[in-house]
């Protein structure tokens, strides 16, 4: 059994950490948290504004540092952004401070759930396929690096996906401070 202070959502856009993440938050009475909108509150602009700009690197900055004032707390669950673990500080700081945990969906269930998604950045262009599947194959390995566990949501929906974590995770997590 693993201990941890928080539960974090790792995975890619559209895997299900801020609509799951927000049912399993209830489920273990967490705090539920979504980094990307802690983002936006804190600078008090759209994701989108901040990469037009800032760039990509402006935001990154601005994620990583969001990220270190949340794990510094505790009980919470933290959805992370889909590219949250492209930084290595971060990545380690969801280590230590929480017991992670990657929802995955496969290329073509992204594109099926964000077909009408218009406030991801990343994916304002025409060649969205190409763009999931290049971001997938550099991050796929980051997310196996840092999860204590894997989920497959593509077949599952929000409501079942939940029920099925929540049992994995009573078998798998206990709230608490991390290892010293
Ligand atoms: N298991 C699921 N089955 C069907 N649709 C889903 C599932 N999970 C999420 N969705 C739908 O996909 C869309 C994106 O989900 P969500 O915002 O939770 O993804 P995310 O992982 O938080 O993405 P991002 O990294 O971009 O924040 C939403 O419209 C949501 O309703
Ligand atoms: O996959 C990504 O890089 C991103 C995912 C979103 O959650 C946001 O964090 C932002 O749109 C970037
Ligand atoms: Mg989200």
């Amino acid at each position: 059994m693993d201990t941890a202070p928080n539960l974090v959502l790792i995975g890619p856009m559209g895997a299900g950490k801020s609509s799951i993440g927000k049912r399993l938050a209830e489920r273990f009475g967490l705090a539920f948290v979504d980094a990307d909108r802690e983002v936006e509150t804190q600078t008090g602009v759209s994701i989108a504004t901040i990469f037009d700009c800032e760039g990509e690197a402006g935001f990154r900055e601005r994620e990583r540092s969001v990220l270190a004032k949340l794990l510094d707390g505790r009980d919470q669950l933290i959805a992370t952004g889909g590219g949250a673990v492209l930084d290595a500080e971060s990545r380690a700081l969801m280590r230590r401070h929480g017991f992670v945990v990657h929802l995955h969906v496969d290329v073509d269930g992204q594109l099926q759930r964000l077909a009408r998604c218009t406030n991801r950045p990343l994916l304002q262009r025409e060649d969205r396929e190409e763009v999931l599947r290049v971001l997938a194959a550099a991050r796929e390995p980051l997310y196996a690096e840092t999860a204590d566990l894997r989920f497959d949501t593509r077949d599952l929906s929000p409501a079942d996906a939940t029920s099925l974590l929540t049992k994995l995770l009573a078998e798998r997590w206990k709230p608490g401070a991390e290892a010293a």
